[in-house]
């Protein structure tokens, strides 16, 4: 397709999203605009975006497709803010937030402007956050919810699809309280009991340091989420807090019940309770290529010079390890260039930077 596709918002989903709609609409122009003027340069110079709107208004007066990938508090005063005459007549205006109710609410005015809005959510993305951790293929195979509205022509939304085709990402329509409900058990909440396990750990590090040192295995597992960016999470619990508060409160009842069996000695329930959530988690769908999908970017700074990729890569694959994806980033104009490799897990990525570190002088820094 053709036209202006307006992305607000530069960072890991709004970066993402403008990746993967340039690589299936090549002559579309992809105009960005975020209040950081730093990462909105720094998607100008990745190539992620093709032109920096001088404000939102300017952005917002060329655009065909709209999208708001603002923290969910921001992309509500965004949308109750906009007015259809600094808009295209077909313009379309989807968001990418984790919370549907109040975003697709502060729409309302919009629509009886006579402005399409189509609230939307690609169930994808990391505990990263910022445009130089964005990637085109970061929502394949992943669900994407859209949360049309009674009244948005079917039309329109089978356009946003084909706007959105490059995300490779399967659709879902939902309401926007249905969304929220299955998000609040399956998203929202997860990241409150990681955040609470990281807290309780950290209370009990200052009785004794080798907390930190020990942590490993299962915790680092529950507990990566507890890394995502707390301005982002701090929005989506206040947006969803009616879901959030019945979850917490019948998560506080699961845990006394836990509690009695464990004080009890009661071996038969607590075996009972853990085969049970064995089964349930073994019986989940597994886990598709792209979704959620975790990566472990090591930057190394390189001099520019032919053969720099293969000498890296060489080495790696010498010790066998395996790199994700590999990309060279020039943010800078001197004789060094920076190289982004990407790994699967966290020991990949140590492993990595160890080997780089025997074999050469570059500076090595993890992100
Ligand atoms: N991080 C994730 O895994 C996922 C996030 N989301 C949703 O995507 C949205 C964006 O999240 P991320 O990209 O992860 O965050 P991010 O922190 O990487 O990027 C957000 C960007 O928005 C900019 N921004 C903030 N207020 C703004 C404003 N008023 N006008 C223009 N730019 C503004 C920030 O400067 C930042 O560059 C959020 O609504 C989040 O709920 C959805 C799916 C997954
Ligand atoms: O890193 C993870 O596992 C996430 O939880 C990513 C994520 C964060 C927010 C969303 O709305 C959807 C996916």
């Amino acid at each position: 397709m053709e036209g202006n596709v307006f992305v607000v918002g530069l960072g890991l989903i709004g970066g993402s999203m403008a990746l993967a709609i340039k690589k299936a609409h090549p002559n579309a122009v992809i105009i960005g605009y975020d209040v950081n003027e730093k990462e909105m340069k720094l998607a100008r110079t990745l190539k992620v975006i093709d032109e920096m709107a001088s404000s939102l208004e300017q952005g917002m007066r060329q655009a065909d497709l709209v999208i708001l990938a603002t923290p969910v508090m921001q992309t509500e005063r965004i949308l109750a803010e906009m007015r259809a005459d600094v808009l295209k007549k077909n313009v379309i205006i989807t968001d990418v937030g984790s919370t549907k109710q109040r975003i697709v609410k502060h729409a309302e005015q919009l629509r009886k402007q006579g402005i399409t809005f189509i609230g939307g959510h690609p169930m994808a993305g990391s505990h990263k956050s910022g445009v130089a951790a964005a990637r085109a293929h970061l929502f394949e195979n992943a669900f994407y919810v859209l949360t049309p509205t009674n009244g948005v022509a079917a039309e329109d939304v089978e356009r946003l699809k084909e706007w959105l085709k490059g995300t490779k990402a399967q659709f879902v329509v939902l309401s926007p309280k249905e969304h929220d409900r299955i998000t609040g058990v399956i998203s929202h909440f997860p990241h409150i009991i990681a955040a609470s396990l990281v807290h309780q750990a950290e209370r009990y590090e200052k009785e004794n340091p080798l907390v930190s040192r020990l942590a490993a295995g299962g915790f680092r597992d529950i507990t990566r989420i507890a890394s995502s960016n707390p301005e982002m999470w701090r929005d989506i619990f206040i947006h969803n807090k009616e879901e959030l508060l019945a979850l917490f409160d019948s998560w506080i009842l699961e845990m006394q019940k836990l509690r009695s069996i464990v004080e009890e000695e009661n071996s038969e329930a607590i075996y009972r309770y853990f085969l049970q959530a064995k089964q349930f988690r073994d019986g989940l769908p597994a886990r598709t290529k792209g979704a959620i999908p975790s990566f472990y970017d090591l930057y190394v700074d390189v001099p520019d010079y032919p053969g720099v990729i293969s000498e890296i890569t060489g080495y790696l694959a010498k010790e066998q390890i395996s790199i994700t994806n590999i990309r060279i980033i020039e943010t800078r104009e001197e004789i060094y260039g920076v190289l982004r490799l990407s790994f699967q897990s966290e020991e990949d990525r140590a492993k990595a930077k160890a080997c780089i570190q025997k074999h050469t002088n570059y500076d090595t820094y993890e992100g």
